[in-house]
């Protein structure tokens, strides 16, 4: 059964289509990159499996179940199971730590608490000893670090990633790749990374590709699938 499973999604916004997707899946296990261009639909289509932002029309399996015949507590407990999310504004909570950040995102998804998981979450992308800190006094790599621990803290199925590295100079976005897929080998994840930045081109070989003004997408499966 494939992990994340969708079916004549369409969405508009304004009256405008912005997102056309026939049919696509991604297997559990297997990685997955969504490109597109600026505007394509790529944050509007991670919001909808994320069970955020309900689409027009289609149907979003993860795990085998429909996103969006839940309620919204069930969509909660469902994104709470299965799916970390790293968002393109990160929205690390400023009034919280580092580590309170993260004891959150386990509290939100109903998990006990569990001080070693936090803390090992962080030593993992390089911040253990940033514990105490507010996010207002790291730098711009260091909250993405603390957002992409705070993605895995709850040991996800599913780690989706909004532009993670589009605004990083080369040797940063191979760095921030490199951990997104290390953390996705922790937890035994599929990773989809939303973006529009050709350097990540050849890091995952599967795709969907956005193209503009909501023509339909194109899947494309790297080697090693077994279709
Ligand atoms: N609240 C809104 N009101 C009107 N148009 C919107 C709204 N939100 C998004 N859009 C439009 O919907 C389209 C899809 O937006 P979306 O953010 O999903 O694209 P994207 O591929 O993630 O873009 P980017 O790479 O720039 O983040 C865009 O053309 C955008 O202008």
């Amino acid at each position: 059964m494939p992990l994340i499973d969708v079916t004549g999604l369409r969405h508009a916004i304004a009256g405008r289509p912005v997102l056309d997707i026939p049919h696509w899946s991604v297997e559990s296990g297997r990685h997955c990159l969504l490109l597109g261009p600026s505007g394509s639909g790529k944050t509007t289509l991670i919001h909808a499996l994320a069970g955020l932002k309900r689409p027009d029309q289609g149907r979003i399996l993860l795990d085998g179940q429909a996103v969006w015949d839940l309620a919204a507590a069930g969509r909660d407990a469902l994104r709470g199971r299965l799916i970390g999310i790293v968002f393109q504004t990160l929205h690390l909570v400023p009034a919280l730590d580092v580590a309170q950040n993260l004891h959150l995102a386990r509290w939100l998804a109903g998990l006990p608490r569990d001080t070693r998981a936090v803390a090992g979450a962080l030593d993992r992308v390089g911040l253990g000893n940033r514990l105490g800190a507010r996010p207002e006094q790291l730098s711009q790599g260091e909250k993405q670090r603390v957002a992409i621990a705070r993605a895995v803290v709850t040991a996800p199925k599913l780690i989706l990633a909004d532009e993670p590295t589009s605004a990083l100079d080369d040797e940063n976005c191979a760095r921030v790749l490199d951990l997104l897929l290390e953390q996705a080998e922790v937890c035994g994840a599929t990773l989809l990374v939303a973006t529009h930045d050709g350097r990540t081109r050849d890091r995952i070989a599967d795709r969907l590709e956005l193209p503009k003004l909501g023509a339909p997408a194109r899947t494309t499966l790297g080697e090693g699938h077994a279709a």
